[in-house]
């Protein structure tokens, strides 16, 4: 079965595809779907980029030793324990699946607070080294947006936090120069600015892809459905219902072909309404169609789906296509199909054989075989039904090659 597209998805794409440009969020199903899809993803790298984040902010406490000497008595227990344990049981946590849902902003608030511990350890220092650690900062943010890759919006919110916490903390810090401090400010928010810019790009892209591939699925699914629709009606005969001919053909070969190696017996019954031109001349072609539906319905009725098919072959005339079928179960069935079809009881005052519309059936079985092709049991089975007609209709004759047959 083919997935049909819900109606809402459906709206939702379109509506999509009308985003503005600097819309980046979803409609609730499609954004629903785009979180489902990317989740894994996402925080596998929330993972391992948190680890190598771990090491390399640890590696970083090295380097205070000797640039916040005067304050590093106060920074080593945050540079090496509390931070890195926060870090390590976020990692830890993402395997909760509880904490799963609010796994982005546990990254978040955990990142945002090494970059605020940073700011706040060298304005704890008044060696004029500590003013380099300003890149520490723009480090720590850059990673954030592009090693982390967290959401464009929560990456704004933690950029605000700590841009508004450096700032405060460059405004109090007097022994150094003013100039300088406003230079640090300024080289962080625009590199800042430029991260954030370039978040925005790789996220739109991402969404624009997700979106690209639903199209495409969707697309997809259509084609699928509308094949399949085609296939069935170009196999399906209008008026009755029954497969057609072009199928019944088509079905006889691949039946004939998977069973040439087998033992098993094909059975073809072929089934022609007896004075049909009367009826219609007496009853109308409108009755004429019923009749034919009704006749078609009972055949319908004992076919085999599974092992051969119920088909419409041409005008009055059926074929039911019987795979593993000895010569006893097919002449058993038609046997029983011409009774059920004289049971209707639909009136045919103008038949020379009887009251009602009857059938009359040529059967034929045979083995599959290379040295006979299929079209043998539709040439035969005609021949038997034609014996049929000749011997006064609504009966049936039953015909099998001379190979021996099962009983
Ligand atoms: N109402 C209706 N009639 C159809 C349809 N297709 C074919 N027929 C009619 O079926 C009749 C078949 O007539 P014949 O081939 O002479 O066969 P018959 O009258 O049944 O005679 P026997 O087969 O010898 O009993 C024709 O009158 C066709 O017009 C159809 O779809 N609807």
């Amino acid at each position: 079965m083919t997935e049909k597209t819900s109606p809402q998805l459906e709206q939702e794409l379109a509506a999509a595809d009308r985003q503005p440009w600097y819309q980046l969020a979803f409609p609730p199903l499609l954004e629903q779907g785009y979180q489902l899809a990317t989740g894994e993803q996402r925080l596998r790298r929330y993972r391992l980029f948190g680890a190598v984040g771990i090491v390399v902010f640890m590696l970083y406490g090295l380097v205070d030793k000797f640039y916040l000497a005067d304050a590093y008595d106060r920074i080593w227990i945050w540079r090496w324990l509390i931070l890195p344990g926060m870090g390590a049981a976020a990692i830890i946590g993402s395997y909760w699946a509880p904490l799963r849902r609010c796994y982005e902003l546990l990254v978040v608030s955990v990142s945002t607070c090494c970059v605020l511990a940073l700011t706040w350890f060298f304005s704890l220092s008044h060696m004029p080294t500590a003013q380099h650690y300003y890149g520490g900062v723009m480090l720590c943010l850059v990673f954030i947006m592009f090693g982390l890759r967290i959401p464009f919006r929560l990456a704004c919110y933690s950029c605000f936090i700590s841009m508004s916490y450096l700032g405060w903390v460059l405004l109090g810090w007097h022994f150094l120069d003013e100039a300088i401090r406003s230079l640090i400010f300024i080289l962080v928010i625009s590199s800042v600015l430029l991260g954030l810019l370039g978040l925005f790009q790789l996220e739109k892209e991402a969404r624009r892809s997700y979106l690209l591939a639903q199209a495409l699925q969707r697309d997809h699914r259509q084609l699928q459905q509308g094949f399949k629709q085609l296939q069935q009606i170009s196999s399906i005969d209008g008026l009755t219902g029954l497969f057609n001919r072009r199928y019944f053909d088509q079905q006889l070969h691949k039946v004939w072909d998977a069973r040439l190696h087998n033992k098993a017996g094909i059975a073809l019954l072929f089934v022609d309404v007896d004075y049909f031109k009367k009826y219609n001349d007496s009853q109308g072609h409108q009755m004429g169609d019923d009749a034919l539906i009704r006749v078609a319905q009972v055949i319908g009725r004992h076919a085999q789906p599974a092992h051969g098919c119920a088909a419409r072959y041409g005008g009055e005339e059926f074929v039911l296509l019987l795979a593993n079928c000895s010569v006893g179960q097919a002449t058993r069935l038609a046997e029983q199909l011409r009774q059920d079809v004289e049971a209707l009881g639909l009136p045919h005052p103008s038949s020379l054989c009887s009251q009602v519309v009857t059938i009359s059936i040529g059967i034929a079985v045979a083995h599959a075989s290379i040295n006979q092709k299929p079209d043998w049991l539709v040439s035969t089975a005609d021949a038997a039904v034609y014996q049929a007609k000749k011997h006064g209709r609504n009966r049936i004759v039953t015909m099998h090659s001379c190979q021996p047959l099962p009983n």
